[in-house]
């Protein structure tokens, strides 16, 4: 039973919406984590299943991105089992033989934007207080290779590397002339218009689309596989250095005292 994560039948045939629910910040912890690769499992192996919407149960925060809390004051063994999982879901969401549209309801921050840009398209509601990108230099961390891949194999090397380099979180409006996000519509027509671009995704017969999606992923995915361990390894001591440490320790207190 899965409570971080909803999945329903969509209004559609062979559509189904995945969405978030894992409140405050819908920030992905472990359980998060392992529930979302569950749900993404059961949806992968349901043949009846031909297209997945991914969207936040509330509007507001799509996804906060990964879970701070994982990754500050921990043992070694907990970061190297943290980053796994989210290596995992990452892997889970690219490799996906479904159709996956993000349908953008909310701010979406760092791994918050890597998981809508596994996604092959992304419609965000245009409301000027959500913003996405990938902003971990803005935290003093780096992005690792994958998510830099994830990110040029969407908007190109040049516009990657500059909103890499600022950690940029970009509004709809300037989301959409990037390519970050794909189309950006009035907030009440988001989950019309996610549905009517899965209708012209599904209408493509799937062995076509899914050999396509295959050939165009399959270099990315292969990096990180050959890699995997290597991959934890280098999280676990980069993680675990006390410049990081201090660094995320300094922007979760910015975070909790944005409040008081
Ligand atoms: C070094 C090696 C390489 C490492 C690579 C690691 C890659 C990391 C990628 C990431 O995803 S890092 C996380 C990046 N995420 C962010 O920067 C988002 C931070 N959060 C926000 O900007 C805001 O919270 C929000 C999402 C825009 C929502 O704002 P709102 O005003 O609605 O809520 P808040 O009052 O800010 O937050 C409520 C509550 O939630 C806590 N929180 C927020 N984000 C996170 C998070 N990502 N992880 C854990 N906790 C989070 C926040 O601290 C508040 O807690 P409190 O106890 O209630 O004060």
């Amino acid at each position: 039973m899965s409570h971080r994560v909803l999945v329903e039948a969509g209004p559609a045939a062979g559509v189904a919406v995945l969405k978030f629910r894992n409140p405050p910040v819908n920030a992905l912890s472990l359980e998060m984590l392992m529930e979302l690769v569950i749900s993404l499992e059961k949806l992968e192996n349901d043949k009846a299943v031909r297209g997945i919407v991914i969207t936040a149960e509330n509007p507001g925060i799509f996804l906060a991105g990964l879970d701070l809390t994982e990754m500050c004051g921990r043992n070694p063994a907990h970061y190297a089992k943290y980053w796994e999982a989210v290596q995992e879901l990452w892997l889970r969401l690219y490799q996906s033989s479904k159709v996956l549209v993000a349908a953008i309801n909310g701010a979406c921050p760092a791994g918050g934007c890597l998981a809508s840009l596994t996604c092959d398209y992304r419609v965000m509601a245009d409301n000027p207080k959500y913003t996405i990108g990938l902003n971990e230099t803005q935290l003093g961390i780096i992005a690792p290779f994958w998510f830099k891949d994830t990110l040029v194999n969407t908007v190109g090397h040049r516009a990657a590397e500059q909103a890499l380099q600022l950690g940029t979180l970009f509004p709809p409006a300037k989301a959409l002339q990037v390519g970050i996000v794909d189309q950006v519509v009035p907030e009440e027509q988001l989950q019309s218009a996610a549905l009517s671009v899965m209708a012209q995704w599904l209408a493509i017969p799937d062995h076509a689309r899914q050999l396509t999606k295959t050939m165009m992923r399959k270099p990315t995915v292969d990096q990180l596989v050959k890699q995997r361990e290597a991959d934890i390894q280098s999280f676990v001591g980069l993680i675990s250095q006390d410049s990081i440490q201090r660094a995320l320790q300094t922007y979760l207190q910015k975070l909790r005292q944005k409040k008081g």
